[in-house]
């Protein structure tokens, strides 16, 4: 039994891949609240006046999917909670939080952690992280077509997504619930290319014998996986 976290920036491909995995892995996917998400398009608005509200939505809508994740023991998670405070620290790090909404940020995430302490399973099994290039979540962005991410919604995107690049890799190396590996997410095109998705799929496999989690003589093929728009 097994819980994968999937991690990575904006259009990287956690949903894509996260689907991929579940359907190899006969596992259940949970996917971050995106198209039902009543902030989003709200924050993407007005992110000095929203980005607190999303967070606290995010954070919400993480724990319970960690929490449901690990007493299941046998999920694959888009995005978890893990990730949530690169977010919101990279949002206060720009202007849009007060010192209070950070302090209370912080207290309420700090409270969740500690719940998740107390479970019978604490932590992931794995975290698997996508890494991509500027150009590249550009593209995917693009190729996706959410309205309010695209930079002709607002050119100031750009550096958002840039700086939000540049978070990623500070926190990929301090990330310690779990042991983790990094996909190769401008190299890999695990959408469109079966030898791609199986290559991907080879690499987590091999990381998830190596930590006990699949039998060594496990060999199940990539055939019965058909790929759906994420
Ligand atoms: N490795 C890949 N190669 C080519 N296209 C991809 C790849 N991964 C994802 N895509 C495409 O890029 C777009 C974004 O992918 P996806 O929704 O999986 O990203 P995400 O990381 O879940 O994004 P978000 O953080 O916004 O939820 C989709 O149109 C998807 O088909
Ligand atoms: N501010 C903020 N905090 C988060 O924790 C967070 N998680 C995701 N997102 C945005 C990115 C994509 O547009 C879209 C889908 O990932 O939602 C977030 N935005």
């Amino acid at each position: 039994m097994t819980v994968i976290v999937l991690s990575g920036p904006i259009g990287a491909g956690k949903s894509s891949l996260t689907g991929v995995l579940a359907k190899y892995l006969n596992t259940q996917p949970f996917y971050e609240s995106v198209d039902d998400n009543p902030v989003l398009p709200l924050f993407y608005e007005n992110p000095e006046k929203y980005a607190f509200l999303l967070q606290v939505y995010f954070l919400n809508t993480r724990f319970q999917s960690i929490k449901r994740a690990l007493e299941d023991d046998n999920n694959v998670l888009d995005r978890s909670i893990y990730e949530d405070a690169l977010f919101f620290q990279m949002n206060a790090d720009i202007g849009r939080a007060t010192k209070e909404e950070v302090d209370t940020y912080y207290e309420l995430l700090n409270n969740m952690m500690a719940e998740l302490e107390r479970m019978p399973k604490k932590h992931p099994d794995l975290l698997v992280h996508i890494d991509v290039s500027y150009d590249t979540m550009i593209k995917r962005i693009q190729k996706r077509g959410r309205n309010y991410e695209q930079l002709s919604y607002d050119p100031t995107l750009e550096d958002y997504y840039k700086r939000l690049l540049r978070y990623y890799k500070p926190w990929y190396e301090k990330y310690e619930y779990s042991p983790k590996m990094t996909i190769n997410g401008d190299k890999y095109d695990f959408m469109s290319s079966e030898a791609d998705r199986e290559a991907v799929i080879n690499q987590i496999v091999l990381k998830l014998k190596e930590i006990g989690k699949l039998p060594t003589d496990w060999d199940k093929g990539l055939d019965e996986i058909m790929i759906e728009e994420a």
